[in-house]
């Protein structure tokens, strides 16, 4: 019992001197030398010490963003040694699908690379700080701590900690919520948001599964992203950014739109939706395509309705002296003139200067009902690589929305829908929306059969609309033939009466003469 006492009193004394000390020495001893002091007692300590700490902070040096590579290490650990951990914290992520388990504070686990074992520490520090008007205020300051032996160093720094990142990163990819972005438009009340991305989930169900079109077509799109998605090296080594654009045109409602979306869902990327329209400039297109992260893409709709595609691309000086006449014009507007001053030129150096700036897989996509009207600088290879036509519903398309919207691969109408579908244009959309069952009475019978009368309709609207065509046509060209006719006639009279005219002249002449 004595003993006891003794020893809680030797305890309390050396506890007491030790806070004595530390009081006189950040009281007594400056600043500047006590940061000194510091630093010698750490440089001595790694003398005395074989292991090395590799310090990774949550945030990074400006303080505001969270560090990608602390998120990536915190990925690892919780697929790779979380596990292991006595204590775990759940993180509820707004950018991840699930539920996230990672190390709790303080806490420590071990990893093994190559046979050497590393350690890796989850610590916490409450920074207390005076706020201009006098208030404390308090918050938490994480980093993860990476302890090694010294002897490792070289392996460690080289290959560990790459590992470690890419591992991570992978990870945080394949958990990640994936989004749709769309371009704020310029707000008078609102300023700072425009020119800026606004997201939210992307959770459209189109998938290549569902997709009618030919499935040869469709297999030949398949393979040509997953070439691109896993084409990392081979765009290196022949020199290429690792970009791609496709151009998907066709008539309304034959799946442009569904298509983004299930190339989306197929690679597993997010989706920029960019409104040409609301862009207020050039440069603010450029900033906001700079903008963009990796493994996305970015889509241009209707693009011929976006911009004027008609007229011919200006040069650099016609552009600027345009942009100076602009500006003149722009002051003696009124402030809500909020019309988008885009142009073609700018639009194709932005495309270029995003090719050229990033060096993560990017995917861009225009739309068009019309390619026709599109200047062909904006869909050349290199810039538009693959162009896809989305076409009319023709019979193989028909057979996938018909198992999607009424779960059948056969019928015996099927053979009547292919002749019909083959002789009358019909888009998906229509041939889907006649496909859907519009009460639970409504069975597959039901609705095949209404398909077959839909399109029979359409085919007789068609032949109604070539006959009224054809018609106006012959007219036309009767028309044209009477006017040719009366012209011709027109001529020769005139002709004659010339004729005459000069005949007319000569024999005055003669019998003058
Ligand atoms: N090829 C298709 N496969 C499956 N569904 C389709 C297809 N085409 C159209 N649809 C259906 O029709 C609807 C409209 O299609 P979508 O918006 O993709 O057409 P679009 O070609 O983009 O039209 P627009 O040119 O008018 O923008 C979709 O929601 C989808 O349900």
């Amino acid at each position: 019992m004595l003993g006891t006492i003794a020893v809680w009193g030797i305890t309390a004394t050396t506890v007491s001197n030790i806070m004595l000390i530390r009081a006189v020495y950040s009281q007594y001893i400056p600043r500047h030398i006590r940061t000194q002091l510091e630093i010698y007692f750490y440089k001595l300590l790694g003398w005395l010490s074989f292991y090395v700490h590799i310090k990774f902070n949550e945030h990074t040096e400006e303080g505001l963003k969270i560090s990608e590579n602390y998120d990536a290490i915190r990925n690892y650990l919780s697929s790779n040694t979380a596990a292991r951990a006595q204590r775990l914290k759940a993180n509820e992520s707004k950018n991840s699908k699930s539920l996230v388990l990672s190390m709790d504070d303080h806490e420590e686990v071990e990893d093994v690379f190559n046979g050497v074992k590393v350690k890796w520490h989850s610590n916490m520090n409450e920074i207390q700080r005076q706020s201009n008007y006098g208030r404390n205020t308090s918050y938490e300051r994480r980093f993860f701590t990476l302890t090694f032996h010294r002897r490792h160093r070289g392996m460690i720094i080289e290959s560990y900690i790459t590992h470690v990142l890419r591992e991570g990163k992978a990870i945080g990819l394949r958990n990640r919520e994936r989004k749709l972005y769309t371009n704020n438009s310029s707000s008078e009340w609102y300023p700072w948001r425009s020119g800026k991305w606004s997201n939210v989930p992307f959770h459209h169900p189109a998938t290549f599964e569902t997709l009618a079109m030919d499935p040869e077509k469709k297999e030949r799109i398949k393979k040509d992203l997953v070439k691109f998605s896993k084409g990392k090296d081979y765009y290196k080594k022949v020199g290429k950014p690792w970009k791609r654009g496709y151009l998907l045109f066709g008539p309304p409602g034959t799946g442009k739109s569904t298509m983004i979306s299930a190339i989306a869902n197929f690679l597993d990327y997010d989706v920029y939706d960019l409104e040409l329209t609301t862009v207020k400039d050039n440069s603010e297109l450029k900033k906001l395509l700079l903008d963009t992260k990796g493994k996305s893409i970015i889509v241009i709709e209707d693009i011929d309705c976006s911009l004027d595609l008609t007229g011919q691309r200006k040069t650099k000086k016609e552009e600027d002296e345009e942009e100076d006449k602009e500006k003149k014009k722009e002051k003696k507007k009124e402030e809500d003139d909020k019309k988008s001053k885009v142009t073609l030129s700018g639009l194709l150096n932005s495309i270029d200067g995003l090719w050229s700036a990033c060096s993560d897989e990017k995917i861009i996509i225009f739309t068009t009902n019309f390619v026709d009207k599109l200047d062909p600088a904006l869909i050349r290879r290199g810039r538009m690589d693959n162009h896809i036509e989305m076409s009319y519903c023709r019979f193989e398309a028909f057979k996938v929305l018909a198992k999607n919207y009424l779960d059948i691969e056969s019928h015996e109408l099927y053979g009547e829908i292919k002749r019909l579908l083959e002789e009358t244009d019909m888009s998906p959309a229509d041939v889907a929306e006649t496909l859907m069952p519009k009460s639970d009475e409504e069975d597959a019978d039901v609705c095949i059969k209404r398909l077959v009368k839909t399109v029979e309709e359409e085919k007789e609207k068609a032949r109604k609309v070539a006959e009224e065509e054809e018609k106006n046509k012959a007219e036309k060209e009767e028309k044209k033939k009477e006017e040719e006719a009366e012209k011709k006639k027109t001529e020769e009279e005139e002709k004659k009466v010339k004729g005459s005219e000069e005949n007319g002249d000569l024999s005055e002449k003669n019998g003058t003469n």
